[in-house]
């Protein structure tokens, strides 16, 4: 007799590998536009006259639309009322039209101020806060695109393989524009837009792999029997925000959150200028030293989710992690420290930390928050998370500008003093300790099963 068991296409490794494949692509062309302006500082202020306090308000506006206008809670409910493949895939166009702005206001500067800010500056922003808006969405859609994939399965390894992935475009965009613009200047003149037109052919690529996806999508249901992609039980509810946001474990999850990657996201908009400034290297080098960063998490996010699927101990992952963000960023602050040697080491050492929490955070909340309500839990914790991203590289923008500026004995300018930005940085360490310390208790007591292994 043969027996015959429907299986459903998550139970196929090659289909469940190859989606994660396709919409991490997707992630790593929004990655590098995200961080591509980074080593561009330099530039920017030479060749366009910014301030590093504009630097600042453009790299904070990443967070206004997702902040200020609840974006993100609103693309929460988007993507658990109307799913995964619409949302993506407006997700996916919003970050090609914030990209086509920030490229038009780098390509053609404009006179005068528009609400006090340089035009430039403020259209420039208002596009990357329209992408800031896309990549975040995309984000909390490709989340849950993984879990629907590999519950019960590789969940945190395949988590760690998509940021691993996306982090490459993030080493990319470290790495790359910089020596790009210069060597498609023109008579001594960078080409500062170029890199970003780059970034928008990725973009387009990134969407047509999503819009790939969205058919693999449509055959895991088939293969599962459902015909709506948003079920009546899975549709978005009030009562689901509430039942989150009353959850204690969420909170510790969401504060950990905007504290550590307040200490690195944010980071690495002014490492490039850190290594000129402080360390003493030479501008076409210097992307380089940061963009080990990401290069390191590549292979070491994936290493510590697979660790985390089985062994557990998640919430302890997350506390070495952030006792780790403390010490780099001290060292990165202390004033004697300034061989480039040093600045490598630490990188380094700081790409074992960006490996260790987000590979323990992101599995973890599915362990607190049921499957139905992660949207919108992603959602949040991205929203809360979002404070952190816009309010801090504005701070150290403009501890940068006031405090920071040393002058030669003319009076001239001669470089920034980075400590006092980098203790900023190390606070956000001290103060993930504590609270990665009360996930850890409340852990214990609520028994959510962070320290247990995810693969059954
Ligand atoms: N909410 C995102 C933030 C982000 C930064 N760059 C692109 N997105 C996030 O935290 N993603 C998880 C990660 O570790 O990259």
């Amino acid at each position: 007799m043969t027996e015959v068991i429907n299986k459903s296409l998550r139970d196929s490794k090659g289909a469940r590998w190859g989606a994660l494949a396709v919409v991490s692509f997707t992630m790593l062309c929004g990655y590098y536009i995200n961080y591509v302006i980074s080593p561009l500082k330099p530039l920017l202020e030479e060749y366009m006259g910014w301030t590093s306090a504009d630097f600042g308000v453009w790299n904070s506006a990443y967070g206004w639309f997702n902040v200020f206008f609840l974006m993100l809670i609103f693309g929460g409910i988007i993507l658990d009322k109307m799913g995964v493949r619409f949302t993506g895939l407006g997700a996916a166009l919003t970050m090609i039209v914030g990209t086509a702005l920030q490229y038009y206001a780098i390509e053609f500067p404009m006179e005068g101020t528009i609400l006090g800010f340089k035009s430039s500056i403020a259209i420039g922003a208002l596009g990357f806060g329209i992408f800031g808006m896309g990549v975040e969405i995309a984000g909390i859609t490709v989340s849950k695109i993984i879990v629907k994939w590999f519950k019960g399965k590789e969940l945190a390894l395949a988590m760690g393989l998509e940021m691993a992935t996306a982090r490459m475009g993030t080493a990319l965009a470290l790495a790359v524009p910089l020596p790009m613009a210069k060597a498609l200047g023109v008579n001594g003149m960078p080409s500062i837009s170029a890199p970003i037109m780059l970034g928008l052919g990725l973009l387009v690529a990134g969407f047509i792999a999503f819009l790939w996806y969205t058919f693999m999508d449509k055959k895991l249901e088939k293969s599962e029997g459902i015909s709506d992609e948003v079920s009546e039980e899975d549709a978005f509810k009030v009562s689901d925000i509430l039942f989150i946001i009353k959850n204690k474990g969420f909170w510790l999850i969401a504060l950990l959150c905007v504290l550590f990657y307040s200490g690195i996201f944010p980071f690495l908009y002014y490492a490039t200028d850190l290594m000129i400034n402080k360390y003493g290297v030479n501008e076409d080098f210097a992307g380089a030293i940061p963009s080990l960063l990401p290069f390191g998490t590549i292979i070491l996010t994936p290493f510590f989710g697979n660790l985390y699927d089985r062994k557990g101990k998640g919430a302890t992952i997350m506390l070495i992690g952030s006792v780790m963000l403390l010490a780099v960023h001290s060292f990165f602050a202390a004033p004697i420290l300034n061989h480039y040697i040093i600045a490598i080491v630490l990188i380094i050492l700081l790409g074992v930390t960006f490996s260790l929490v987000p590979s323990a955070m992101w599995p973890s909340v599915p362990k607190i928050i049921p499957e139905k309500q992660l949207g919108s839990a992603y959602a949040l914790i991205f929203w809360v998370q979002n404070w952190g991203l816009m309010g801090m590289p504005l701070l150290i923008g403009i501890v940068l500008e006031k405090y920071c500026k040393v002058v030669d004995d003319n009076g001239v300018f001669s470089h920034y003093d980075y400590t006092l930005p980098m203790v900023i940085f190390a606070a956000t360490g001290l103060l993930a300790i504590i609270v990665a310390a009360a996930l850890k208790a409340e852990d214990k007591k609520k028994g959510y099963g962070l320290e247990r292994p995810n693969m059954a």
